[in-house]
C-alpha cells in the first residue's frame, strides 16, 4: 500500500468550543490511483490533506507513506519528504506576489529533483503569454492555474489538490504524471 490513512482523528478549539473534524479516517490509496475526497463545507476535507501532507498533524492515528509513517519522521526528513515527493495545490493559492508566473512555477521546479520542462507547462497551462507577468495581473482562474503548474512541475508522487476546479480539462497534465498519486478534495456542493 502506497499511502495509508489510518484512524486519523483531529479536534480543535477547547472545552465546549471543542469541534471533533476527523473522527477515525481510514483509507488505503495505492500508486497511481485517483481519489476525490467529497464532503460538505466544514466537514474536514483541507484538514486531510493538511494532515496528509505534513503541515497539520493528527491528534490520533497515523499516515505512511510507502511503509514509512510521516508522525515518526523527524524534521528534516518530513521537510524532504514535502519538498521531493508531495505537490500541494493550496485551496487560495498562496502565490508570491512579488514573483513572476513563470518564477512562481519555478519555485515547484527548483525543490525537484525530477522537474518537468518550464516551457511545455506554461504552453499546456495556457499561461505562456503571461509567464512574466504578476499574479495581481491575472484572473483568478489563471492565478490557480499558476498554483497548478507550481505543484506539477516538480513531477511529484503525490498531488494533492484542494478544489482543483483548475484542473478540469487539463488532461495532458494529467497524463504527464501518469504512476503518481492525485488525491483532490471537492465540497459536494460545488459538485452538484
Ligand atoms: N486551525 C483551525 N483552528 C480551528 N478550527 C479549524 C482550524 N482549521 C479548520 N478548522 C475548523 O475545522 C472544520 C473543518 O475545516 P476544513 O477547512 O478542513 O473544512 P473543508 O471540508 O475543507 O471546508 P471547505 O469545503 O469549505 O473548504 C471547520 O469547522 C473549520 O472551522
Amino acid at each position: 500500500m502506497f499511502l495509508e490513512i489510518n484512524n486519523i482523528r483531529k479536534s480543535f478549539g477547547e472545552s465546549e468550543n471543542r469541534i471533533e473534524v476527523l473522527k477515525g479516517i481510514n483509507l488505503d490509496i495505492e500508486r497511481g490511483e485517483f481519489c476525490v475526497l467529497l464532503g460538505p463545507s466544514g466537514s474536514g476535507k483541507s484538514t486531510l490533506l493538511n494532515i496528509i501532507g505534513g503541515i497539520d498533524s493528527p491528534d490520533a492515528g497515523y499516515i505512511s507513506i510507502d511503509g514509512e509513517k510521516t508522525g515518526e519522521m523527524k524534521e528534516k526528513k518530513l521537510t524532504l519528504y514535502r519538498r521531493r515527493h508531495l505537490g500541494y495545490i493550496f485551496q487560495m493559492y498562496n502565490l508570491i506576489p512579488n514573483l513572476t508566473i513563470r518564477e512562481n512555477i519555478e519555485v515547484g521546479a527548483y525543490l525537484s529533483e525530477k522537474p518537468l520542462d518550464i516551457k511545455d507547462m506554461l504552453q499546456t497551462l495556457g499561461l505562456y503569454e503571461h509567464q512574466h507577468k504578476l499574479p495581481n495581473q491575472l484572473s483568478g482562474g489563471q492565478q490557480q492555474r499558476t498554483a497548478i503548474g507550481r505543484a506539477l512541475i516538480k513531477n511529484p508522487d503525490i498531488l494533492l489538490c484542494d478544489e482543483p476546479t483548475g484542473l478540469c480539462g487539463l488532461h495532458k497534465n494529467i497524463s504527464l504524471l501518469r504512476g503518481s498519486l492525485h488525491f483532490c478534495s471537492r465540497s459536494s456542493k460545488s459538485i452538484s
